[in-house]
């Protein structure tokens, strides 16, 4: 996908197959709306990856194990790429470095998350990597930007988003009026 004209191929010269991959992306700390436009800008930078929808921005209240921590500004981004699940992943992990996030307290305040919800019809679990995201099911935060961009939305093995969403508190996830666009 890197250059339209060359189909992308594997190393025995089959063609790759393309795959919908979404990611939800958070941030509380720092300037969450500039962090946020620098994320979704390297996102679409990624060589091999389509970027196909964006999501509204979202101002959501804390949810999970630390519920103490200032309001989020959640997103969901959806692409098609040829690029492996755990290649993806290392790229999102080194956007969110590059936007200067540590990894301290799990679930806590963050410049920068970056999950990878879906990939396609995959399911994976390993120590690295679970697909669909274990937790995306339950997270307001995560369904409701992407109901609102793909109304068909499923993940797998857990039914549809709209479903999903019918039995969730969708109280503390409010749509805002910043801007984020892809490039
Ligand atoms: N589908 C996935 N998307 C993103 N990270 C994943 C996924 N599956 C497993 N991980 C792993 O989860 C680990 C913890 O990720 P992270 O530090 O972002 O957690 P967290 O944001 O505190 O909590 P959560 O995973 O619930 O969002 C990372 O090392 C990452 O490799
Ligand atoms: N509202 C909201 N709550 C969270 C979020 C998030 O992005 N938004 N991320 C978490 C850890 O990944 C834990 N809790």
């Amino acid at each position: 996908m890197s250059n339209p004209f060359v189909p992308d191929v594997d190393t025995l010269g089959n063609l790759k197959p393309i795959s919908k991959v979404v990611f939800s992306l958070g941030s509380n700390q720092g300037n969450s709306v500039d962090i946020l436009q620098s994320a979704v800008t390297a996102l679409a930078d990624t060589p091999d990856l389509i970027p196909v929808d964006l999501s509204s921005v979202y101002v959501t209240k804390p949810v999970g194990a630390v519920v103490d921590q200032p309001d989020f500004l959640n997103l969901v981004l959806v692409a098609e790429t040829v690029i492996e699940p755990s290649i993806l992943l290392e790229r999102a992990h080194a956007i969110e470095a590059g936007l200067g996030r540590t990894r301290d307290i799990v679930g806590g305040p963050r410049t920068l998350d970056i999950d990878l919800v879906m990939y396609g019809h995959r399911t994976v679990d390993t120590d690295e990597m679970t697909l669909p995201h274990p937790r995306a099911h339950e997270r307001a935060f995560a369904l409701v930007p992407w109901l609102e961009i793909d109304p068909e939305a499923e993940i797998e093995g857990r039914g549809s988003v709209k479903d999903l969403l019918a039995g969730l508190d969708t109280s503390g996830v409010v749509r805002s009026d910043e801007v984020i666009e892809l490039p």
